[in-house]
């Protein structure tokens, strides 16, 4: 099955409104309403997500969050967004799972099911991140780790969830390092997780999207994108200029 390139954009906790502008004036210049082969997403901070996905209204670029609400229904969440409120500000797809979400902020694995499963049930598409430590790919505990992360989705999500999910691995080693992991690692870690989808729904494994992330920049995306199972990536400091968002995004053919 040919599976769509994906070249999403996490800006973090980056960027103010002036670099909004900056980004999308550049992105609709150099796109002029012409897609490429991949498809595109940008997820900027929550509260920019409305400006940005106004001021790319024609342009061939989705926009999303970095986080949800694992709440669906409104109440008493100081503080939360939930799934119906990012799609009323247009995102379509959100991030769940990030390695800095589970370390800074606790989120395990049950939250990280319950996030995917609110974004699916309020329309946005879950990009559910996993990815191992240094210390546990030293120790060739990789697998073993990845395993305990996508099966914790796999078991817990609904099925509409499962089928809507994009899966982005990033080891937390080569977030924001500069050191990617190498197009070897990064194909056959794929591999690995298609397998483990495969495991339980065999359809699901050939039809899921799976993003590389760490350290993605333009000089290094078309060797990791050449991996039969990497599917695009999920970019974070390279995504902040759109000179180099687009570079990135040229590479995946
Ligand atoms: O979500 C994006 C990743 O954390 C990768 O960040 P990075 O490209 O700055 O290494």
């Amino acid at each position: 099955m040919s599976r769509n390139m994906l070249i999403a954009g996490n800006w973090k906790m980056n960027a103010d409104a002036a670099q909004v502008d900056v980004f999308v004036k550049a992105v609709g210049d150099a796109l002029d309403g012409a897609g490429l082969a991949a498809d595109l997403l940008v997820c900027p901070p929550m509260v920019y997500i409305e400006r940005m996905a106004r001021a790319l209204s024609g342009q061939p670029v989705a926009v999303g969050a970095q986080n949800i609400a694992a709440e669906v229904e409104p109440g008493a969440f100081t503080g939360e967004v939930n799934g119906a409120m990012l799609a009323d500000c247009r995102a379509s797809h959100v991030i769940v799972g990030h390695s800095e979400r589970r370390a800074l902020y606790g989120e395990a694995d049950a939250i990280v099911a319950t996030k995917a499963d609110a974004a699916a049930a309020a329309g946005l598409v879950p990009i559910v991140c996993v990815g191992e430590t240094l210390e546990q790919r030293e120790a060739e505990q990789t697998e073993a780790v990845l395993a305990a992360q996508i099966d914790a989705i796999l078991s817990q999500c609904r099925a509409a969830t499962l089928e809507s999910m994009i899966v982005a691995y990033e080891p937390i080693w080569a977030i924001g390092t500069g050191r990617s992991a190498t197009p070897e690692q990064a194909q056959d870690v794929h591999a690995f997780l298609r397998a483990q989808i495969a495991n339980r729904n065999a359809t699901l494994a050939q039809s899921v999207q799976l993003l590389y992330g760490g350290s993605v920049k333009p000089d290094n995306a078309a060797a990791l994108f050449a991996g039969a199972d990497v599917d695009g990536a999920l970019v974070g400091g390279a995504s902040l200029t759109a000179d180099s968002f687009l570079d990135i995004a040229r590479a995946a053919v």
